[in-house]
């Protein structure tokens, strides 16, 4: 029988205001098209016609600007109480583009525990080609503020990370930045969260960027990356890159994002149930050594996450008690998740970040970050709750079926 789970919102800040409206009607009008289409388009076209050299309709060239891109920049602005948004191929598209901002010998000072794939970036790219990156521990404000430096530009936090789960206060890591220099840009991966959950501007970041492979899109089938700001400053550097280095996405890919929106909140919400059930589920076994799920009041900034979100997504990351083989073990036999790379999507997932998405991180510094042999990170699908919890129920009894 499915938990009560109805209550896991309490105590959260409250919905922002008309988000499925805006989710479903922002940048959709169907009286920007001459059919009068209530569903945008896929803009195919590579070029646009002209009426005089330099004069046209609003288009010129589909990397420079692209009508079905448009509609979603348009929608994931709104959603991210933003002026702005540039839509790139990847989440990684994004991290590079924002890092084009800044000029060589510039200052990155990055959360400590981030996907492996954006330490991978800053730790084995932009430091070798001449920025100097630095991680600190952004949980502890003291380690933010020794860790700035006159040539501290920018500042990225993650929140929650991936995979450990650490929350992080962006008002208060804002305002240490800005305080410190009101030039250093404060970007937040808001990739966990979504637009639905929380808005890194309205908290004082100057940038919000997802992977949108996850929770925006939703469904597992689009690799992209977006970009919400409401200085115009920041918006013309990023739409300049965007178009300069052409990290852009596909037509195809932009109109199902701008789909995957529509049902953002829908999900989100759900997307939370289920996670809190499993979560409770897991920190109440025997055969579970600790959950970190930031829904959980054992969360070691619960209060800090209900202050600042309007709920918390469906990551959960757990250690199983034993060894590196009852990790693999209980993996193996999950039958309802599979064993995947990946989150957000409407299908549960679950995987061992040591071996998987966080390979690329520093054994010294995944020990750092108690990315251990037992840590297994889950994304917990809209399947039915009772499914979710029988499947890892019987794969927790597998794991531990010799001991
Ligand atoms: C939190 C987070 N940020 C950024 C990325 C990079 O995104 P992408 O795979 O779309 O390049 C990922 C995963 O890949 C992620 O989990
Ligand atoms: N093998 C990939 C890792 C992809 Se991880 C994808 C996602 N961010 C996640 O956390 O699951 C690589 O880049 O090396």
């Amino acid at each position: 029988m499915a938990s009560d789970s109805s209550d896991c919102f309490a105590g959260f800040c409250p919905e922002f205001q008309s988000f499925a409206t805006d989710a479903i009607h922002v940048g959709q009008e169907p009286e920007q098209w001459s059919s009068m289409a209530v569903v945008p388009p896929i803009s195919l076209s590579t070029t646009f016609k002209q009426f005089s050299p330099g004069k046209h309709a609003g288009y010129e060239y589909s990397r420079s600007g692209n009508p079905t891109r448009n509609c979603l920049e348009k929608a994931v602005a709104a959603l991210d109480g933003a002026q702005y948004c540039v839509a790139l191929a990847s989440g990684l598209a994004a991290t590079t583009t924002i890092v084009h901002m800044l000029k060589a010998g510039d200052g990155i000072v990055c959360m400590n525990d981030v996907y492996g794939g954006t330490n991978r970036y800053f730790s084995k790219i932009a430091a070798e080609i001449g920025y100097d990156v630095s991680f600190a521990d952004f949980t502890k404000l003291d380690q933010l503020k020794a860790a700035l430096k006159p040539k501290t530009k920018l500042l990225w936090i993650e929140t929650p990370t991936n995979p450990t789960m650490k929350v992080v206060d962006i008002k208060s890591c804002s305002e240490i930045a800005h305080e410190y220099n009101k030039d250093i840009i404060v970007v937040v991966d808001n990739t966990f969260m979504s637009a639905y959950f929380q808005r890194p501007l309205a908290l004082g970041a100057d940038m919000c960027m997802y992977s949108a492979t996850k929770y925006m899109n939703g469904h597992s089938d689009v690799v992209m990356g977006l970009i919400s700001v409401n200085r115009p400053d920041l918006y013309e550097k990023l739409k300049f890159l965007q178009n300069a280095l052409g990290a852009v996405p596909s037509p195809f890919d932009c109109y199902l994002c701008n789909r995957g929106l529509k049902t953002l909140h829908l999900r989100m919400k759900q997307h939370f149930r289920n996670a809190m059930a499993a979560a409770k589920f897991l920190e109440a076994d025997p055969r579970v050594e600790k959950v970190i799920y930031p829904g959980l009041p054992s969360h070691p900034q619960y209060e800090l996450v209900k202050r600042q979100s309007t709920g918390c997504p469906g990551m959960i990351t757990f250690y199983i008690k034993g060894k590196l083989e009852h990790a693999t073990a209980f993996l193996k036999n999950l039958k309802l998740f599979s064993l995947a790379e990946s989150l957000g999507g409407y299908e549960s997932l679950a995987e061992h970040p040591a071996i998987m998405t966080h390979a690329s991180v520093s054994e010294v510094q995944r020990m750092e970050l108690g990315i251990t042999d037992t840590l297994i990170r889950m994304s917990v699908g809209l399947e039915d709750e009772q499914d979710i919890i029988a499947d890892l129920d019987q794969a927790l009894s597998a794991a531990h079926a010799k001991n």
